[in-house]
C-alpha cells in the first residue's frame, strides 16, 4: 500500500515520494526569461524534499502569456536560462518538470497583485488575444478574443511541439501540457467558450480535437521514456458537471491511447459563474474517479494542506501524487513537517545534509 513517502516510478523516472510542487506562476520574468527570483524560488522548493517540482506555466508564444511577467519557452534564450534552474532542482533531489501553456482569452492581463484583470485594449503593454471562439471569459477578463482560424490552430499546436523540444533541451524530465483553467486548450473543450461550427466545435469529440491533436503531436517529440502529462479541467461546477466529467473522461481515454502517461486533475474555470465547492481536498474524489475509469495514474491539487490528509489520499489509492501549491509557499519544508507528523524514519533526511544533520541531532 503506497503512502506519501513511497517512491513513484513512471516510465524511466522515479520520484523519491508522492509530493509534487504544483506549477505556480511567479510573474517575475522579463521577456519570458527567468530572473534571480526564480533561481532562489526553485532551489528553495527543490531542497524542501518534494519528489517532483513542476516549474510554473511557461508560454509557448509571447501572446500565450497571462501577463508580461510570465515565463516563456518560445525561444532558445529562455531555454538556456532555465538550465541552471533544472540543475538546482535536481541538486535538491526532485525531478524537474515544467508546465507549458497558452493563456488564450485570459491572456494580456495584469499580474494578480496589480489587478488580475485584462489590460485596457489600448494599453501598449497588452496584446490581442485568441481562443476557440470570439467569446470573452467575462468578469475582470472582458476582452473579446479573435476566433482562431485553422492556420492559427496549426501554428499554436506547432508552438506546443517546439516548446516541448526546448523543455527537453533545457533538461526537464517531466512535461505537463496546460489544458486546464480556462486557458486556450481548455477553451476548445468547453461549450461555454467554444461556439465553433467546424471540426473543432459542437460535439464532445470535436471540442476535444485540439487537445487530443496537441497531445499526439507533442508525444511524437517528447521521449517515449519520459512522462508526458497534462493538467486538465474535468469539471466546471456550473450545474452541468455530470456531462462535463463524462466527456472529460472519454477524452482522457483517447489521450491515454495517444501516449499520455499521467493526468493532473483540475478545474475548467471557463465561466466566472462557477460555484466552486472550496474545501479540504475537494478535488480528490473526482481525481479518483478519473484514475479508476481511465487507468491512468493521476495527481490533483486544491486545498490539500495537512500531511495526514495527503497521506490518506495516496493510501486510499485516490491519487498517485499530491500537488501542493500554497502550503509550500507558506513552508517550503512542508515535506519535513509531513515526515515528522507521519513518523517516517529519520524525518530530517528528507532535507539536504547541511540541514538534516542538525535537525536530526539533540533528540
Ligand atoms: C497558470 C495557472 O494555471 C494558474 C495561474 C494563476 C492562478 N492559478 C489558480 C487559478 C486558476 C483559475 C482561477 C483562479 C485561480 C492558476
Amino acid at each position: 500500500m503506497a503512502s506519501l513517502f513511497e517512491p513513484f516510478s513512471l516510465k524511466s523516472v522515479t520520484l523519491r515520494n508522492r509530493i509534487a510542487v504544483s506549477p505556480m506562476c511567479q510573474y517575475m520574468a522579463r521577456d519570458g526569461v527567468v530572473t534571480d527570483w526564480h533561481r532562489a524560488h526553485y532551489a528553495t522548493l527543490a531542497r524542501g524534499g518534494a519528489g517532483l517540482l513542476v516549474v510554473e506555466a511557461s508560454a509557448v508564444s509571447p501572446e500565450g502569456r497571462i501577463t508580461w511577467g510570465d515565463l516563456g519557452l518560445w525561444n532558445e534564450e529562455q531555454a538556456e536560462a532555465l538550465r541552471p534552474i533544472v540543475a538546482d532542482i535536481k541538486a535538491g533531489g526532485a525531478i524537474p518538470g515544467i508546465q507549458i501553456a497558452h493563456a488564450g482569452r485570459k491572456a494580456s492581463a495584469n499580474r494578480p497583485w496589480e489587478g488580475d484583470d485584462h489590460l485596457p485594449e489600448n494599453d501598449p503593454h497588452g496584446w490581442a488575444t485568441i481562443a476557440a471562439s470570439a467569446v470573452p471569459f467575462g468578469g475582470g477578463l472582458p476582452r473579446v478574443p479573435a476566433a482562431m482560424t485553422l492556420d492559427d490552430i496549426a501554428r499554436v499546436q506547432n508552438d506546443f511541439v517546439e516548446t516541448a523540444k526546448r523543455a527537453l533541451s533545457a533538461g526537464f524530465e517531466w512535461l505537463e501540457l496546460h489544458l486546464a483553467h480556462g486557458y486556450l486548450a481548455q477553451s476548445f473543450l468547453s461549450p461555454h467558450a467554444n461556439k465553433r461550427d467546424d471540426q473543432y466545435g459542437g460535439s464532445a469529440e470535436n471540442r476535444g480535437r485540439f487537445l487530443l491533436e496537441t497531445v499526439r503531436a507533442v508525444r511524437k517529440v517528447w521521449p517515449a521514456d519520459l512522462p508526458l502529462t497534462a493538467r486538465l479541467g474535468v469539471i466546471e461546477f456550473d450545474g452541468n458537471d455530470e456531462q462535463t466529467v463524462a466527456e472529460a473522461i472519454e477524452l482522457v481515454k483517447r489521450m491515454k491511447a495517444e501516449g499520455l502517461d499521467f493526468l493532473d486533475v483540475s478545474i475548467g474555470f471557463n465561466t466566472p459563474d462557477a460555484k466552486i465547492p472550496w474545501g479540504p481536498h475537494f478535488m480528490a474524489d473526482i481525481a479518483a474517479r478519473v484514475r479508476q475509469e481511465t487507468g491512468l495514474p493521476v495527481g490533483t491539487s486544491w486545498f490539500i494542506s495537512e500531511p495526514a490528509e495527503a497521506d490518506a489520499l495516496v493510501r486510499e489509492q485516490k491519487v498517485d501524487l499530491v500537488f501542493l501549491g500554497r502550503p509550500l509557499l507558506a513552508n517550503p519544508h512542508w515535506p519535513y513537517r509531513a515526515a515528522k507528523e507521519l513518523e517516517i524514519k529519520d524525518p530530517a533526511w528528507v532535507l539536504p545534509p547541511p540541514y538534516a544533520h542538525w535537525l536530526a541531532r539533540y533528540r
